[in-house]
C-alpha cells in the first residue's frame, strides 16, 4: 500500500493503492511505517511522499465511514510527518483531495505539476476535514481562501494553489525526478519554519468582516445545509484557539456533523451516483461488456427550446451538429437563440469569444433532413406528439447510415412506439434532457424491449461527455422522472381545490430543502407542458378534456391546471403562470391575485368546501405519492435499483443531496411509517390510483425489521 525505497539520501513513500490511493487503513499504517523508518535511517537527510498511478490521494477511504477506526490516525502520521527534522516533500500529481491535502499540509514543502489540483471535498459528503486541515489551511492561505475552499469542497488548480500559498512550486517534466531536485535544494535546511502548526492564521485580523461574509453566502446558497455552516466555525476557531486546542474543537465539531443524518445520506449520494454509472440490461449486457459506437457527427431535429439546449450542449464539447427544423425561419431563430446562449457564456466568462466563435462554426443549420444521412448520431427534441415522432423516425429510418444510433428526447412517450415506426428499433433509445438542457445535469437514457446495448452504451459514454450524469431505465410512459413527478403535480393540484394556495406549498417544500417548490418548477418546465401531456393521452384514448372533467381514467381529475392553461399562463416563458412574473422569462416569482380567485372560484365551481392544510399533509402529500410511485417503478424493474431514482431527482429536480433523495428519505423516515401514511391517505382518497400502496412497499415495510436500502431489490421478486 506504501512502497518504501531511497534513492541516494532520499527516502521515498510511494502511495499505492488504486485505483485513487484512498488512505485506507494500510495506507495509513504504510505512511506511519515509512516516515518512522526514514527517520531512523541516518543514511536519509530527506523524504518524498508521491502518489503512485493516476492521482496523489483522493483523501479518506469513505468505504471505512462507518467502520470502527482501526490502525493509526491520519492526524498521528501527519504530526510524525511534521515532526521529523529531515524535510519532507510532498509530491502532487492528479488530485490531492481531503485527507490527502492535509498529509501534504503536513509536510515541509509541496511541490505539484501544473495539471494537479487540490481541495477539502469533505463539506460535499457532511463532514469537514477532520485531521488538522480546518487549522492548517488558514496558516498556509489567507483565512478568506480557507473558508472558501472548506466551505465550498472546490477543486483548486495548481497555478491557483501557487498563488495561495498552498504550493510551493509548480514543476515542468517527470515529477519524481524534479521532486529529488527540490528534496537535495533543501536538504540541511532547518525545517522548522515549516512547520505550520508554528504559524500564525494569515489574515486573522479581518476575521469577523470575513466569517460574516462567508456566512451570509453560505446561508443563502445552502439553506438547511449544516456542513457549510460548521466548516466555517471550525476555520474560525483557528483564527480565535492556538493551535491544539482549535484541533480539540475541529475534532468535536467533527464528530457531530459525522453522526448526522446529513452525512450518512451524502456518503449514500456519493456511491449512488457512481453506481448509477454501472448499468445493466436484463439481457445481461453492461457497461463493462459493452462499446460504444464512436460518435464524430451528430444531428439534432427541432431548433426549439430543448433543441438548441441539446445542440449547445453537444458543440460546448466539439461536436460538429446538424440543426433541423422543418422552415427557414423556425431554424433561423433557432440559431440565433444559440448564438445568443454562447454570448451570455462569454459575458459570464464561462468561455472565450474564440471559444464560442469555435462552436457556432460546428453549426449547420438545414431545413433538409437528408443533410443527416451520414451523422453518427441524431437526437430528435421536436414536441411530444406520438404521430409527429413517429414521422420523423420513419423518416430517419430511410435516411439515416445503417450504423446510426436514433435518439428520441420524449419526456413521456414509450420508446418502444416510437421505434415501432423503424426497421431498425434496436438503434432507438431515450435520451430524456430537461430543460434547460444546457444547463440541468441530468440525462435519463431509456432503453426499448429492442434497443440494443451498443445504443445503451453510446448515450451512455455521450452523457459522460457532454458533462451530464447519466441514469439507464427502462421504457413506460413517463420514465422514472415525469412518472414520478406527475404524482406530484395532480396531488398539488388537488390540494389548490381544496384549500391550499401555491404559495403555501411552495413555502412548505422549500422549506422541507428543494430548492424551489413543485408550483414554481411548473412554471419553470411551462404549464403548456403538462397541458400537452395530458390532452395527448386523452387523445388517444379517444377522450375529451373539460372544464367539467371530474374524472379521468378513472381517477380524481382537477381541472385548474387547463384553466391556468386556458388563460395564457403559461410560466415563467410568459411572464405568468401560477405566480405573475417582472417580464416574460422573468425569475421573481410574485403572488397573483388573478391566480388566487382563479382558485378560489374554482373549489366555489366543484362546490368544494375549502379548508386550511397543514404543513405536514402538504410534505406528505406531495412526497408520498411520488415515492409510492418510485416503489412501482422498482417492483416493475423500470429503474434497476432505488439508488437510480435518487440520482434522478438530484440532478432532474434539485432535491436536496444531504436528504438522500425520495427513496432514501423514505428509508430514514422509516418504510412502515411511509406505508401506513400512504394506506391512510388512500382510505381518504380513494379515486386517485397513485395512493394505491405499492406491493414493494407493503413487503418492505412488514418485514420484521428494517431493510437497508441496498437490499430493497430483493424483496421485489419474493412472495411475502
Ligand atoms: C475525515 C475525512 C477525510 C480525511 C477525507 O478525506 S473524506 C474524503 C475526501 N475526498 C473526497 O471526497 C474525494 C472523493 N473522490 C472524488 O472526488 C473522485 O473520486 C476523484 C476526483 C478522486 C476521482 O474522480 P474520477 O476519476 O471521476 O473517479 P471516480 O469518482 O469514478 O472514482 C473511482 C473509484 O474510486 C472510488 N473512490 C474515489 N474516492 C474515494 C475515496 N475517497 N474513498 C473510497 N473510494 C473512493 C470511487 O467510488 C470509484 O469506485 P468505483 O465506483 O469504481 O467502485
Amino acid at each position: 500500500m506504501v512502497d518504501y525505497r531511497t534513492q541516494g539520501q532520499i527516502a521515498i513513500l510511494e502511495v499505492n493503492n488504486p485505483p485513487v490511493n484512498a488512505l485506507s487503513i494500510h495506507v495509513r499504517k504504510g505512511l506511519d511505517d515509512g516516515i518512522s523508518r526514514a527517520v531512523r535511517d541516518p543514511s536519509v537527510k530527506a523524504v518524498i511522499v508521491i502518489g503512485k498511478g493516476r492521482t496523489f490521494s483522493s483523501g479518506a477511504d469513505i468505504k471505512e465511514f462507518n467502520k470502527p477506526q482501526e490502525g493509526p490516525r491520519l492526524t498521528m502520521v501527519g504530526k510524525k510527518l511534521e515532526e521529523s527534522d529531515k524535510p519532507v516533500v510532498a509530491a502532487i500529481h492528479g488530485t490531492c483531495l481531503g485527507g490527502g491535502l492535509e498529509i501534504a499540509l503536513f509536510c515541509h514543502y509541496r511541490i505539484a505539476v501544473k495539471s494537479a489540483r487540490v481541495g477539502f471535498p469533505e463539506v460535499l459528503l457532511g463532514i469537514l476535514p477532520g485531521a488538522a486541515g480546518t487549522q492548517r489551511l488558514p496558516r498556509v492561505t489567507d483565512v478568506a481562501v480557507a473558508m472558501e475552499m472548506i466551505s465550498t469542497g472546490k477543486h483548486v488548480p495548481a497555478p491557483k494553489a501557487l498563488e495561495y500559498g498552498i504550493l510551493d512550486k509548480i514543476v515542468q517534466g517527470d515529477l519524481l525526478e524534479e521532486a529529488v531536485k527540490f528534496a537535495k535544494s533543501v536538504m540541511g535546511k532547518p525545517v522548522q519554519p515549516c512547520r505550520l502548526s508554528d504559524q500564525p492564521v494569515k489574515g486573522a485580523d479581518r476575521l469577523v468582516q470575513v466569517f460574516d461574509a462567508a456566512m451570509r453566502q453560505v446561508k443563502q446558497r445552502q439553506r438547511g445545509f449544516m456542513a457549510p455552516v460548521v466548516c466555517l466555525k471550525a476555520v474560525r476557531s483557528a483564527a480565535e484557539l492556538p493551535y491544539n486546542e482549535g484541533l480539540l474543537r475541529e475534532n468535536t465539531l467533527f464528530t457531530e456533523l459525522m453522526s448526522s443524518s446529513q452525512c450518512a445520506a451524502l456518503r449514500y449520494a456519493f456511491f449512488a451516483e457512481r453506481a448509477a454509472q454501472r448499468w445493466q440490461l436484463p439481457s445481461g449486457a453492461s457497461a463493462a461488456n459493452t462499446k460504444p459506437v464512436p460518435v464524430k457527427s451528430t444531428g439534432v431535429i427541432g431548433a426549439g427550446t430543448m433543441g438548441q439546449g441539446i445542440a449547445i450542449c453537444l458543440l460546448r464539447v466539439d461536436y460538429p451538429v446538424i440543426l433541423v427544423e422543418q422552415n427557414q425561419k423556425l431554424l433561423d431563430k433557432g440559431v440565433e437563440m444559440i448564438q445568443l446562449a454562447f454570448k451570455d457564456a462569454v459575458r459570464r466568462k464561462l468561455m472565450t469569444e474564440d471559444a464560442m466563435r469555435h462552436c457556432m462554426s460546428n453549426i449547420s443549420p438545414t431545413v433538409d433532413m437528408q443533410q443527416l444521412a451520414n451523422v453518427d448520431l441524431v437526437i430528435e427534441a421536436v414536441y411530444e406528439n406520438v404521430a409527429l415522432k413517429q414521422d420523423i423516425f420513419r423518416k430517419l429510418d430511410v435516411i439515416c447510415k445503417p450504423s446510426a444510433v436514433l435518439c428520441t428526447n420524449t419526456s413521456t412517450i414509450s420508446i418502444d412506439i416510437i421505434a415501432s415506426a423503424t426497421k431498425r428499433p434496436g438503434s432507438v433509445v431515450g435520451t430524456h434532457f430537461f430543460a434547460p438542457a444546457h444547463i440541468m445535469r441530468l440525462l435519463e437514457n431509456v432503453y426499448s424491449k429492442d434497443t440494443s446495448a451498443q445504443a445503451v452504451a453510446t448515450v451512455m459514454d455521450l452523457g459522460k461527455k457532454i458533462g451530464k450524469v447519466s441514469v439507464l431505465v427502462k421504457t413506460c410512459h413517463g420514465f422514472v422522472a415525469n412518472r414520478m413527478f406527475h404524482h406530484q403535480g395532480q396531488e398539488a393540484a388537488l390540494m389548490l381545490e381544496e384549500g391550499a394556495l401555491p404559495e403555501h406549498i411552495d413555502k412548505v417544500m422549500e422549506d422541507f430543502g428543494m430548492s424551489i417548490g413543485p408550483m414554481k418548477v411548473s412554471d419553470l418546465s411551462g404549464v403548456d407542458i403538462g397541458w400537452r401531456i395530458r390532452h395527448e393521452v386523452a387523445k388517444m384514448e379517444g377522450v375529451e378534456l373539460t372544464s367539467q372533467t371530474r374524472f379521468f381514467r378513472g381517477e380524481r381529475y382537477c381541472t385548474l391546471p387547463d384553466k391556468l392553461y386556458e388563460l395564457g399562463r403559461l410560466g415563467r416563458k410568459t411572464g405568468k403562470g401560477w405566480y405573475r412574473y417582472e417580464k416574460p422569462g422573468g425569475r421573481v416569482a410574485m403572488v397573483d391575485d388573478e391566480v388566487t380567485n382563479l382558485i378560489k372560484k374554482h373549489s366555489a365551481e366543484m362546490g368544494i368546501e375549502r379548508r386550511g392544510i397543514s404543513t405536514q399533509e402538504i410534505q406528505e402529500r406531495i412526497l408520498y405519492p411520488a415515492i409510492n410511485e418510485g416503489f412501482r417503478i422498482l417492483e416493475e424493474g423500470v429503474a434497476a435499483k432505488p439508488e437510480d431514482i435518487d440520482v434522478i431527482w438530484w440532478y432532474g429536480f434539485s432535491f436536496p443531496r444531504y436528504m438522500g433523495g425520495p427513496m432514501f428519505h423514505a428509508s430514514q423516515v422509516g418504510l412502515s411509517k411511509v406505508y401506513e401514511r400512504i394506506c391512510y391517505y388512500h382510505q381518504n382518497f380513494p379515486y386517485s390510483s397513485h395512493w394505491v400502496p405499492s406491493d414493494l412497499l407493503r413487503k418492505l415495510a412488514s418485514a420484521p425489521s428494517p431493510v437497508p436500502i441496498s437490499q430493497w431489490m430483493s424483496y421485489s421478486q419474493s412472495k411475502l
